[in-house]
């Protein structure tokens, strides 16, 4: 609209047109909903069971640990009573001489004529030494009994059998020492050193959020809310917090390290964490009493009972209040990675010990570090293998051929089912149970995988297969659990780096490392493992169960109780019938080594060019080894080879009508031949 400025404007007109505002903030008819957050009636301790029986736990620990640490020291405490006595004996003279002798009341005397002077009367002097007479006669009566007294009871004593006189002399002794002792050399030392932990307060907390740099809660200091009276969780204080408006909790867990300097605390005592079902604003800070990696780590509670069933979380760990922090294992490969020593073997080994405890898996362990760590899985495992050599290498890959190949399998079966059976076009429970169907979970655990991706010969196929099969596998069953100590592109290839969904890093060093295992991004969000410090061993961030990946330290199990576990796992599976492969002694069941020539199979069935389906369709009828193979395989088997499939103009034989789809040249597969012959020579 233009506005003609030599117009005049009928204010009347448009002022009548403007009704009454209506404010849009009415206060009068609206009452907010109240919530009131019940505190609960038990502490925290007394809510659980499990809670309850680590705090009973620790009470008996600690009355056994105390008993044990005097017990032995009794030869140098009573060496101690006797070396004090004498000075005992001493004080317990003197003690007596100034009783009797009344030295307080002569004291009394001499000062009240110090202060009196020559102006004390006679008869004051005569009624204060007098009365101090009277006293030191009746003392010196009552000790004269007491020594008659003691005099008898000593030669009682000398008169019965010598245990009683040992016992009194020992008592004497001990009351001896006991008064010759000193305050600052207490006659037992300490069996347990507590350290005071001071009470986190509103103020601390307030004035450590203040100092962080955070520019959001430094200009508005009075909207620090606190929903919640800080209290005592677990071993150590919970502060619930609301930020500013505009701040969120990743901004201070950022800043952890800040945080912790700021409070005066280790920074493994120091967890923020937000609470993103009520805001992103709420922060939960949890203060440790103690750093995480110094308490006690519970045992696994599956280590001496019960099953697992990988379509529901088990338990894998706990986080930094003690809280249980489990996995699920189906529908989820797993990339787990550290800097050496930190853990990853033991984790990795604990998830397979939990599938072992679900009867129908297949557990497939190969321990490419080849010590041995695996070991305890090898009544159980399906598959198993430790070390790296080029046989061990070739017995993987015929495995992982094998696999793919069930993959395949497993696909058709599920394409073949009614819909309501499989409503995600994934395995369920239901599915796994029916031992017709052949859809039983199966874990394949791979420690040192790099190992398997640079190896020159066969790096690239088993690649191709890994990283099919984990981006195919959980829906129909196979999960796929990788643990490198060298989390980069070569060691953990980025299809398969991004395509896990568990991950779980323990101390790395640089943040390359970290969002590898963690996932891109992880490091600018403050999920950091590189601030765990060395002797932070079994603990890391798990990415991929719940909404935000969270710190968690895992069951300790070491290899006798794993194997425990595992002979119980063993005589449920004989009972259920499910053992398998090499748990059978049937290790020789893979190949060690395709028998046949992918590459000289597939030219076999190629005139000139064809489409992958075409190929995989004739490879089946050329050999049973291809049998359910499709598009995807062929393309797999070939890509190793550097043969990429292109679009391909053929005829369809089945409508007679031309079509671009992705296909291979006979060409192709003798160029590559060529190349894989001629390095073969060398
Ligand atoms: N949850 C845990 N709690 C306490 N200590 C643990 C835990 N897990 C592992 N450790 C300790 O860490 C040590 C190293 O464990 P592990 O062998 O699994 O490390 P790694 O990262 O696989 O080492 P490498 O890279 O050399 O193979 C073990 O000897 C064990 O004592």
């Amino acid at each position: 609209m233009t506005i003609d400025p030599d117009t005049p404007v009928d204010w009347d007109a448009e002022l009548a047109d403007l009704v009454e505002p209506t404010p849009v903030d009415t206060a009068g008819d609206y009452s907010a909903p109240k919530h009131a957050d019940r505190q609960p009636i038990l502490p925290k301790w007394l809510r659980s069971t499990e809670a309850f029986k680590a705090q009973m736990r620790w009470a008996a620990e600690n009355a056994a640990h105390r008993a044990g640490y005097h017990a032995v020291r009794l030869p140098l405490y009573a060496t101690r009573l006797i070396a004090r006595s004498p000075r005992g004996l001493g004080r317990v003279l003197r003690g007596w001489l100034a009783w009797m002798l009344d030295w307080d009341g002569r004291q009394v005397v001499r000062s009240a004529v110090a202060v009196s002077g020559d102006g004390m009367a006679r008869s004051q002097y005569v009624t204060l030494a007098d009365e101090r007479g009277r006293r030191v006669g009746a003392r010196l009566r009552a000790s004269g009994l007491g020594v008659l007294v003691a005099g008898a009871g000593g030669v009682a004593v000398l008169a019965s059998p010598a245990w009683v006189q040992l016992l009194t002399a020992g008592l004497a002794v001990a009351s001896l020492g006991a008064v010759g002792g000193r305050p600052d050399a207490p006659l037992a030392s300490s069996a347990v050193v507590t350290s005071r932990v001071a009470r986190l307060h509103s103020e601390t907390v307030q004035q450590a959020l203040l100092s962080i740099g955070i520019a959001g809660i430094n200009r508005a200091p009075k909207s620090i809310g606190w929903p919640a009276p800080i209290q005592r969780d677990g071993a150590g204080w919970r502060a619930e917090v609301d930020l500013p408006p505009g701040v969120t909790a990743g901004d201070v867990i950022e800043r952890r390290e800040a945080l912790a300097s700021a409070l005066s605390r280790p920074l493994g005592c120091v967890w923020p964490e937000g609470a993103p079902s009520v805001h992103p604003g709420r922060l939960v800070l949890w203060v440790g009493d103690r750093e995480m990696s110094k308490s006690p780590n519970p045992p696994w509670p599956l280590a001496k009972a019960g099953r697992v069933n990988l379509f529901e979380p088990f338990a894998f760990g706990t986080d930094p209040r003690g809280r249980a922090a489990p996995v699920t294992l189906m529908y989820a490969s797993a990339a787990i990675g550290s800097i050496p020593r930190m853990g990853k073997t033991f984790s990795l080994r604990l998830l397979l010990l939990a599938a072992c405890l679900d009867l129908r898996a297949q557990v497939w362990a190969f321990d490419l570090k080849g010590t041995g760590d695996f070991r305890p899985l090898q009544p159980v495992a399906h598959r198993y293998r430790a070390g790296d050599d080029g046989e061990d290498i070739e017995y993987a890959l015929a495995a992982l051929s094998e696999l793919h190949t069930e993959m395949g399998r497993r696909t058709r079966v599920l394409r073949g089912l009614p819909s309501d059976l499989v409503p995600e076009s994934k395995v369920t429970d239901q599915l796994a149970d029916n031992t017709q169907l052949g859809l039983c979970p199966v874990v394949v655990g791979v420690d040192e995988c790099q190992r398997w991706f640079e190896h020159p010969e066969h790096g690239e196929a088993i690649q191709a297969i890994c990283e099919d099969l984990v981006r195919r596998g959980p829906a129909v069953g196979i999960m796929m659990l990788f643990a490198t100590q060298r989390p980069d592109a070569k060691s953990l290839p980025p299809v398969i780096s991004s395509n896990v969904v568990l991950r779980y890093a323990m101390k790395v060093m640089t943040h390359t490392a970290n969002d590898m295992i963690l996932g891109s991004g992880a490091s600018s969000s403050g999920i950091k493992a590189h601030q765990f410090a060395r002797s932070d061993r079994g603990i890391g961030y798990l990415a991929g169960e719940g909404d935000d990946p969270q710190i968690v330290r895992t069951h300790y199990v070491d290899a006798v109780v794993a194997e425990q576990v595992v002979t119980r796992a063993r005589a449920a599976r004989e009972a259920a019938g499910t053992l398998s492969g090499y748990a059978l002694g049937v290790e020789q069941d893979v190949q060690a080594g395709p028998s046949h020539d992918v590459l000289a199979d597939v030219l076999s069935v190629i005139a000139d060019k064809a489409w992958l389906e075409s190929i995989a369709e004739r490879l089946a009828e050329l050999r049973p080894a291809y049998e359910g193979w499709d598009k995807t395989n062929v393309s797999a088997a070939l890509r190793p080879y550097g043969i990429v499939p292109a679009q391909t103009w053929l005829t369809d034989s089945a409508t007679g009508k031309g079509a671009n789809r992705y296909g291979v040249t006979a060409e192709a597969i003798r160029r590559a031949i060529a190349e894989r012959d001629g390095k073969r020579r060398k």
